[in-house]
């Protein structure tokens, strides 16, 4: 047999040399006759602390916690084990008899392979696919909110008749399918957000996400983070598994950038790359991502004032202010009060279980307060006065006036045993308030009541109306 022959040219203690798995060669007895290289790389022990050496007395001396040799020996089979050794290394070890022509056990052969790379290569499957379904949970979660949003989006309705309603109701229908940023603008709870949701569900979106953010709600530290998300270990405090932002979440659908005065400079400019590049990067990111977002945006602060006082930037109030929408107050589409009224008294008499109405004098100091915190004060007050009433109260007018903490009319306040001075300083409250609130600025206050715009100041100050948020 030539091959026979050629293999005794052939030096096996180099070919075992180069083998990547560990050889150990121990005789008929358990004594040590030979390691390759491979073996002192894996077990970090040299060739002469083990050839010669019996493995018993290894295993004594703590260099493995198990040999296989002995039971080869005693088996005269192939055994295939775990060791972990000295080092901490676990090897997987297969111990095979070499049999002499009596078929006796000579020599036993055992193969050490370093099992490290192994159990880390399972570990980080292990870990990815953990991982996996962390993220497939997230996202799982992430569906159900969105889908939650868009279901609470569905219910909301505007309700009203004024013409500024029906002018808002014409321009929600004109924009609502094209693709354009929205501004809206109005007093606190007039309706913005309705007003979103509106456009959003008549949108070519509205099968898509809606995200709604209060800018002002979240700490401006934070808000970058929440509105574009983080790499893993972005910054101290980080989550480890990185964060998806809003934006991306909005992929595809709507975001409405609720209170969009209150979002930082800093900031501004990132959302202004959003809206001209139409990718974003997360924090300690360094890929952009490509996104298709609409945008509505809604402050009651005034934008335009802001840009000039620095405060926020121009280029970016011009991209919000494609098309702006303004809600006017209350109290300035009176005719909307009693639609608002009945729908609501209806919600909470179902949900009471109560059959509450008002009288006709009752109805109309109701609609004339002012209403200054708009639907949302008036759905309060409303809810308010359904929870303290009689099942089938008739509500009469002192009880509106009550708990709208209205000032009594001129014959109930002659009546009440305060001074003249007080009487007069009352009504001149009653009136300068009045057309503060039809007006809206102390100039326009000024001219329709013919007096010096200063003295409207003045009077206002001394009569503690609050003039914050008027515009001279
Ligand atoms: N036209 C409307 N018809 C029915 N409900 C309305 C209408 N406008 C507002 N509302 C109700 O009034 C409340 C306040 O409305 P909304 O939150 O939209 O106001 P907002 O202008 O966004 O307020 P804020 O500026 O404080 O965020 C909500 O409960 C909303 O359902």
């Amino acid at each position: 047999m030539t091959y026979k022959r050629d293999l005794e040219f052939y030096d096996f203690e180099r070919i075992a040399d180069i083998l990547y798995d560990g050889i150990y060669i121990a005789d008929k007895h358990g004594k040590t006759v030979f390691v390759n290289k491979a073996y002192e790389r894996i077990t970090g022990l040299k060739r002469e602390q083990v050839v010669g050496k019996y493995v018993g007395d290894l295993i004594e001396t703590g260099l493995f916690n198990y040999g296989v040799t002995p039971d080869v020996i005693k088996t005269k089979k192939q055994i295939n084990a775990t060791s972990t050794i000295h080092n901490g290394v676990t090897v997987l070890i297969t111990g095979t008899p070499l049999f002499n022509n009596k078929g006796e056990v000579e020599l036993i052969v055992v193969t050490n392979r370093d099992m490290s790379d192994l159990l880390r290569i399972e570990n980080e499957l292990k870990k990815s696919k953990e991982q996996m379904k962390i993220v497939e949970k997230t996202e799982e979660k992430n569906i159900q909110e969105i889908e939650h949003l868009r279901k609470k989006s569905v219910e909301s309705k505007i309700i009203g008749e004024s013409e500024e309603i029906k002018n808002i109701i014409q321009m929600i229908n004109q924009v609502a399918k094209l693709d354009v940023n929205v501004l809206i603008t109005g007093e606190t709870g007039v309706g913005k957000e309705v007003v979103s949701n509106e456009i959003y569900m008549n949108s070519t979106r509205h099968n898509k996400p809606f995200i709604k953010v209060n800018c002002a709600a979240i700490p401006a530290n934070l808000l970058e983070a929440e509105l574009f998300g983080y790499e893993k270990g972005a910054f101290t405090g980080a989550s480890t598994k990185g964060k998806l932002g809003l934006f991306e979440l909005a992929n595809h659908g709507t975001i409405l950038l609720d209170e969009i005065a209150d979002m930082p400079l800093d900031l501004q400019v990132k959302l202004l790359r959003v809206i001209q590049q139409r990718e974003i990067t997360r924090i300690g990111g360094t890929k952009p991502i490509r996104l298709d977002v609409r945008i509505i945006a809604a402050t009651h602060g005034d934008l335009k004032e802001l840009v000039s006082k620095g405060k926020f930037r121009e280029d970016l109030y011009y991209r919000l202010y494609v098309f702006p929408i303004y809600i006017p107050p209350l109290r300035v589409r009176t005719s909307d009060i009693e639609k608002l009224t009945d729908y609501f008294l209806t919600v909470y008499n179902n949900k009471y279980g109560k059959e509450i109405t008002f009288k006709k004098d009752a109805l109309l100091v109701w609609e004339s307060y002012s209403w200054p915190g708009n639907i949302r004060e008036l759905q309060n007050v409303l809810e308010r006065l359904v929870i303290i009433s009689n099942p089938s109260e008739i509500i009469t007018s002192s009880k509106v006036k009550k708990l709208l903490n209205i000032e009594m009319d001129d014959k109930e306040s002659i009546g009440s045993g305060e001074s003249y001075k007080k009487i007069i300083e009352s009504f001149e409250k009653k009136v300068l308030q009045n057309a503060i609130d039809l007006y809206g600025t102390t100039r326009k206050v000024a001219e329709h009541l013919k007096i010096d715009q200063s003295t409207v100041v003045k009077k206002a100050k001394k009569l503690g109306i609050k003039l914050k948020k008027i515009n001279n």
